[in-house]
């Protein structure tokens, strides 16, 4: 559509939305004009994914958002974010994987779906409860996933958009229930996971003492701040939304980088290369190995462009009335980036249907081109982009290296690199022949 009606255009559904489809219009309005649009709508299919609207940190906005923003980034810093801790707790996770995958007897026909999704669980779990599924005992961990995979697959659904687009439908039969009522219920199933471990962990803890984990850290703030806009019902929402936002992201996103690889086994070659030549083989890659990894670095990149999972970010707002690039825009309208948009159709991005690691780099092979990475935003841009950016790009480096470092991925089905549609784009299933490299 950004073909025909230009960078910025507006869609009735039935109500009016401004779409977004290139960096300088994203950028204008996300960062120059952050707190104008830092706005959620409130509208289904979105209001489903939380408990409760206007809790935590994805659904709710204006103070009370800030609050909530400010508050989790504090405590996720404090316990080491972007810094070592968070590392060593990385590590630990890709060593357990490891482990597992080594366990596995047939590694002929492997399905890597439980291996990454357990590993990544356990960052954000270690994170937030301050323990570990362990893998022969993670059933409560994988009904939760199922429920939540489920559920994200469903909202994308004819049902709920309609009932998005017309509100009142979800008082009819059938429309009503499938659109609605039965999305509703569900997030039942999920409040009462994430209730269950935040209540084990708020019994544990006295309030005063050195916190052990995001539960403790948040209700110590809770203590000391006395500010009513935290309270447990907020920590829940809070412990819900980096579930969410943190586990399906990163775990398919790194399915996504083993298809990619398997796809283009020479690309798969040339990662191991470097992996061997910066790490060996004698221990497993870290964070200070990353700056000499450029090649490594573009592959990921690359497929963050690519696989391109988040195509449509969350409904901002526009809170007053404001212009973007000179074309007006009303206090209340809707607004939709289109980050899928930006990743495809940017002409810095030369052949962009291709996938070419090479394009991040200049011709040293070493140095980045920054034009190419400005215009790399998986995790948008500005007051509102990611808040587990630097977690995620450190898991995505951590454990995609491991993986590549140990085996090679040799595909025994089909690698169709069409997405499935859902809130996140997955990969299609695929199993692998897992050849150890030393
Ligand atoms: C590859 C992995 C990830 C990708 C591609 C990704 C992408 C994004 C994007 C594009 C947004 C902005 C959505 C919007 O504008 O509405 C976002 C928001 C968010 N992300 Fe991530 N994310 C990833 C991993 C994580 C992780 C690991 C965490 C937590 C530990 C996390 C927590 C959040 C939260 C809480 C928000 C909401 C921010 C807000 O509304 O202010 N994400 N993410």
């Amino acid at each position: 559509m950004s073909k025909i009606y230009g960078p910025c255009f507006t869609v009735w559904i039935p109500y009016p939305a401004i779409v977004l489809n290139d960096y300088e219009h994203v950028k204008e309005a996300f960062v120059t004009q952050g707190d104008t649009f830092t706005y959620r709508a409130h509208r289904s299919p979105e209001t489903l994914l939380p408990v409760h609207d206007h809790t935590g940190i994805l659904a709710s906005d204006g103070d009370h958002w800030r609050l909530q923003r400010r508050t989790s980034l504090k405590i996720l810093r404090d316990f080491g974010l972007g810094r070592n801790l968070m590392e060593e707790q990385v590590v630990r996770s890709v060593q357990e994987m490891m482990v597992q995958i080594e366990n596995i007897t047939d590694k002929n026909k492997v399905d890597m779906f439980w291996p990454i999704q357990l590993c990544v669980g356990n960052v954000i779990n270690e994170t937030l409860f301050g323990f570990h599924y362990k893998y022969e005992d993670s059933e409560k961990f994988k009904t939760f996933v199922r429920i939540v995979d489920k559920h994200l697959r469903h909202l994308q659904g004819t049902m709920p958009l309609l009932v998005s687009a017309f509100p009142w439908l979800r008082h009819l039969p059938i429309i009503g229930d499938i659109g609605y009522h039965n999305i509703k219920n569900n997030i039942s199933s999920y409040q009462t996971f994430i209730e269950e471990e935040v209540t084990t962990q708020v019994k544990q803890y006295d309030g005063v003492s050195e916190p052990e984990n995001f539960v403790h850290a948040y209700m110590q703030q809770m203590k000391q701040t006395g500010n009513p806009g935290l309270d447990i019902k907020n920590l829940c929402a809070s412990v819900l939304d980096f579930w969410l936002a943190g586990m399906e992201t990163t775990s398919n996103s790194l399915r996504w980088h083993l298809a990619y690889m398997m796809k283009y086994p020479e690309i798969q070659d040339k990662v191991r290369k470097e992996i061997f030549e910066v790490v060996g083989t004698s221990r497993l890659p870290s964070m200070s190995d990353k700056p000499n990894m450029p090649y490594t670095q573009a592959v990921i990149h690359e497929v963050q462009r690519c696989s391109n999972m988040l195509p449509f970010l969350g409904s901002h707002q526009c809170v007053e009335e404001t212009s973007i690039k000179g074309k007006h825009v009303p206090a209340g309208t809707l607004v939709f980036a289109q980050i899928w948009s930006v990743m495809k159709n940017d002409p810095v991005f030369k052949d962009a249907s291709e996938f070419n690691p090479d394009r991040y780099l200049q011709s040293d092979g070493k140095t980045f081109d920054k034009a190419v990475l400005e215009k790399t935003i998986p995790f948008s841009i500005g007051k509102r982009n990611c808040v587990g950016e630097g977690l995620a790009r450190m898991e995505l480096f951590l454990i995609f290296s491991a993986l590549i470092q140990k085996y090679e991925f040799v595909p025994t089905s089909n690698i169709d690199l069409s997405p499935d549609w859902g809130v996140v784009m997955t990969s299609k299933p695929y199993t692998c022949q897992l050849l150890p490299q030393y």
